[in-house]
């Protein structure tokens, strides 16, 4: 199969290439730029080597079609919502990994994202791609719309006890902290060296772009679950994502009965990993791979639960997942291409 990569230059598009290059079932990849037409992929990225002979194509909707099967946008907000709906009325598959297809009320895209996105029609079309949760829908979609990182590690969090009814529905915080890659390649302010460095800062505190896409997922799985609080905080470090989830439980819990939960709801999920009894993940146990680690803990006191869950935001929060869909939509076993174990340390 020949796949297509818009955005190749970019941090995303990169962590793509290196998992489908080495993919069973993709013979070629096409790497396209709106940039850099006819350049080596190798000047923007050393790393992966000129023999590898990757050259920049200029995106060529027609050139694409008669190339590739699937195409995939690793594209700031803006781009897949203009390019994509091109490609979907010609037969071909989509699968985005920007926000612009996940929120299905575009009245909610245009608050949050401060920007248009495309027509109801192919929001409406647009399958969410949380694989954990949605498998059978993923299976006949032709436009998948990959979830951000942040909902990744989030949602697959909270998806037992939200669908078994145990929190108060009023009660979820998400107090979460990512690595600076989930920023993008591109320099800014915030994010370079000394702005990061020996540092932690909140960000879009109550404006993060998340939110509604967390809240459309909880609310699909329990209708009366109110508004969460949802934090970000920016730390110096390149990869990882970790959510730290608050709620209070609406019954007599015990730790032992939300393990089994945990761990019965995600007993066929390869890349979901529940830890034992006391035992909570780093970033780093996940680091470079597509596994999503999870803790649990409940405080007897409180009432409150606390769950724990690490992503890579680069691997489970974009590319990784991103060709676990790819696998479900094809038919493939879902972990091909993606078996790799955590880099550690
Ligand atoms: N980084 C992360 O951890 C995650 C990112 N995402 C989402 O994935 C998408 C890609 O993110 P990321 O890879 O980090 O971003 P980067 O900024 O690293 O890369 C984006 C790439 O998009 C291309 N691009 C820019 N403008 C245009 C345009 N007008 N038309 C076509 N291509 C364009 C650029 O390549 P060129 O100039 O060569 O065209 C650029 O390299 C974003 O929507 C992001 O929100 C989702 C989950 C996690
Ligand atoms: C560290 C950092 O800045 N992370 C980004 C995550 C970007 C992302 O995944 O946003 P999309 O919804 O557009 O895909 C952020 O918080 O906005």
């Amino acid at each position: 199969m020949n796949i297509a990569i818009i955005g190749a230059t970019g941090y995303g598009g990169i962590e793509l290439l290196r998992f489908l290059q080495h993919h069973p079932h993709v013979s070629n990849c096409f790497v396209y730029s709106s940039s850099q037409d006819g350049a080596l992929l190798a000047d923007s990225f050393p790393h992966i080597g000129e023999r590898e002979g990757l050259i920049l194509r200029k995106i060529d909707i027609e050139q694409i079609v008669s190339t590739c099967e699937v195409v995939f946008f690793a594209t700031p907000p803006g781009v897949s919502s203009e390019l994509a709906p091109l490609l979907i009325d010609q037969g071909m598959k989509v699968i985005d990994l920007s926000g612009d297809f996940r929120l299905k009320d575009r009245t909610v895209y245009e608050k949050w994202y401060k920007r248009q996105t495309a027509q109801n029609k192919y929001l409406q079309q647009a399958v969410y791609g949380l694989t954990e949760w949605n498998r059978e829908n993923i299976r006949s979609a032709q436009l998948l719309s990959n979830p951000g990182c942040y909902p990744t590690a989030t949602l697959l969090g909270l998806a037992p006890l939200v669908k078994n009814r145990l929190v108060e529905e009023d009660s979820i915080v998400v107090d979460a902290k990512s690595g600076v890659s989930g920023a993008g390649r591109q320099a800014s302010l915030n994010t370079h060296f000394s702005e990061v460095n020996e540092n932690v800062k909140i960000y879009k505190v109550n404006a993060h772009q998340h939110i509604p896409e967390i809240e459309q997922m909880l609310t699909d799985w329990d209708e009366h679950i109110q508004p969460i609080t949802f934090s970000t905080h920016l730390i110096p470090m390149t990869r990882g994502i970790m959510a730290t989830i608050y709620a209070k439980a609406k019954t007599d819990v015990s730790v032992e009965m939300l393990l089994d939960l945990y761990k019965t709801s995600y007993e066929n999920s390869t890349f979901v990993r529940i830890r034992k009894q006391g035992q909570f993940p780093s970033t780093k146990e996940v680091y470079g791979s597509n596994y999503c680690d999870i803790g649990i803990a409940y405080d007897e006191r409180t009432g409150r639960v606390t769950v724990v869950s690490v992503i890579d935001n680069l691997v489970k929060g974009a590319a990784g997942q991103a060709i676990q869909n790819f696998n479900v939509m094809m038919g493939w076993d879902e972990t091909s291409g993606l078996l790799f174990a955590p880099i550690y340390p």
